[in-house]
């Protein structure tokens, strides 16, 4: 049975303050079982513009006038009305992407509410800089730091994580005093229209939060991103569609955030816990149908465990449950879409034409019920590929990784850092003095020691090289969402 889904049949944008619909529109279908869940608007030009002259006059309104307590107290009650409607958003989040219910309830849901909750507190305790500067005539000057809103800011945000990556955005943005016109993917449009029910309700004033439906190029994404209206413009998804988007940006010079793609490693000592190593290898490798820019596409296993390393990983991975979202004990539902599965399973046809050693999987599971109609694939492992296979150097995006062996730490530090990525790795060691000496040799934003996806919202939060530009989260996120500006005063 597949979760019921508690949204309109028709998602619709909302623009100051009022849900709108557009004569265009597009199908949003069930990963699950291929069903229609809803008709969602396409935005044209025009409703984009009306969405970015909202949020202008926004500013002028109540909005602009709020002093940070209050509009920290408007996104608490943001958070009470995302936590009011908790199981709506858990429906409307399982509906889009056929993910466990229990992963959408502790992780989707759960920081969609800790997204608002963390930022509502961050803008009331983040302090800024003060510098008593020493002068020729001995008066001396005070150099201090104010943050102002930068605007409007451009949300666009991608299917793997809706509401945790949309909120990612959209409440840091808020929490600085700007207003934002936000494109959810058109793949995950649900639990955004949801929010957008959550703002109206919370009594967020009309235009400060706008939503827009829509696809990228030559769409809402292009529109949005190309409008001379926006002050600033922050991105998740894949590496060559963020490139786009700076391009677009480039000529009207706007400040762009950019979280992208990844082809992450995981390192496994022989000296780690054998057994957590496993684990954390399974949930780097399958969480969310392997469809997370963090998750181990790569895994490298010191020689000395290497056999026994993968025949464990593959009998783990066998005994994963692949099934509805709502079965007990699921592992893993479908990849978001039929047109993503035809992605990952050409790369399960290339890996077999690069030569690897299919350990497991490889194929679609036959399930013999209405499940055939969605976008399942089976978890797989490979072996066998050398380093500079495409199905070891391109993003997958789906649940698949390829393990090797490697003899010493010059090397696969060396190996994992042969990448045009560099946004995660987890290193599985008990080694203190090691885990200290590799971590920070590695070419990538964030390194795991004997964990993975262990988040603290206050961190910085990004890739270096193809894996993005800038950093989200904690004062990271308010100085990207602020114009940061020195005030200097001669005493
Ligand atoms: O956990 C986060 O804050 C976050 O940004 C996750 C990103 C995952 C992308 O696929």
């Amino acid at each position: 049975m597949v979760v019921s889904i508690k949204v309109a049949k028709q998602l619709q944008h909302f623009i100051a303050g009022e849900f709108i619909a557009s004569e265009k529109t597009f199908k949003n279908i069930s990963p699950v079982d291929g069903t229609l869940i809803a008709d969602v608007c396409e935005a044209d030009a025009a409703t984009v513009d009306a969405a970015v002259k909202a949020a202008q006059a926004a500013l002028k309104g109540p909005w602009g006038k709020m002093g940070v307590q209050e509009r920290a107290a408007v996104l608490h009650k943001i958070a009470d009305g995302i936590q009011a409607r908790f199981e709506d958003f858990v429906a409307a989040e399982v509906a889009d992407t056929g993910r466990p219910l229990q992963q959408a309830r502790t992780l989707d849901i759960a920081r969609g509410i800790a997204n608002f909750r963390t930022f509502a507190d961050l803008a009331k305790t983040a302090n800024t800089d003060l510098f008593q500067s020493d002068t020729a005539d001995g008066a001396g000057a005070l150099n201090y730091t104010v943050r102002k809103p930068l605007g409007v800011v451009g949300i666009i945000s991608p299917w793997n994580l809706p509401l945790l990556l949309f909120t990612w955005k959209v409440a840091p943005a808020l929490a600085c005093g700007n207003t934002v016109v936000a494109k959810p993917s058109e793949e995950s449009p649900s639990s955004a229209t949801l929010l957008a029910e959550v703002m109206r309700d919370a009594g967020v004033p009309p235009g400060v939060f706008n939503l827009i439906h829509g696809f990228g190029g030559n769409s809402a994404g292009e529109f949005l991103t190309k409008h001379p209206g926006i002050d600033a413009l922050t991105f998740t998804g894949e590496s060559k569609t963020g490139s786009t988007i700076m391009k677009a940006v480039a000529d009207g010079m706007k400040e762009v955030s950019f979280e992208l793609g990844g082809k992450n490693a995981a390192v496994v000592f022989a000296d780690a816990d054998f057994d957590a190593a496993v684990a954390g290898v399974m949930r780097s490798s399958f969480t969310n149908s392997g469809q997370v820019c963090l998750c181990s596409e790569r895994v490298y296993v010191e020689r000395a465990i290497f056999p026994r390393f993968v025949a464990v990983l593959k009998e783990k991975t066998e005994a994963l449950k692949v099934g509805y979202p709502d079965e007990a004990n699921v592992d893993m539902g479908p990849l978001i879409s039929h047109g993503h599965r035809d992605k990952v399973l050409s790369y399960y046809k290339l890996a077999e034409q690069e030569g690897a050693t299919v350990v497991t999987g490889g194929a679609v599971p036959i399930f013999g019920d209405i499940r055939d109609a969605g976008a399942y694939v089976q978890p797989t492992i490979w072996t066998g590929l050398p380093d500079h296979a495409r199905c070891v150097t391109e993003e997958i995006f789906g649940p698949v990784c390829h393990v090797a062996p490697f003899d010493s730490e010059e090397e696969v530090i060396a190996r994992v850092n042969d990448s045009d990525y560099g946004l995660a790795c987890a290193l599985w060691t008990t080694n203190l003095a090691r885990a200290h000496r590799v971590a920070p040799k590695i070419d990538a934003g964030l390194v795991w020691v004997n964990t993975w996806y262990l988040r603290d919202l206050r961190t910085p939060f990004g890739g270096v090289k193809q894996s993005g530009l800038g950093r989200e989260g904690g004062r990271y996120s308010l100085d990207f969402y602020s114009e940061v500006v020195n005030i200097c005063i001669k005493l």
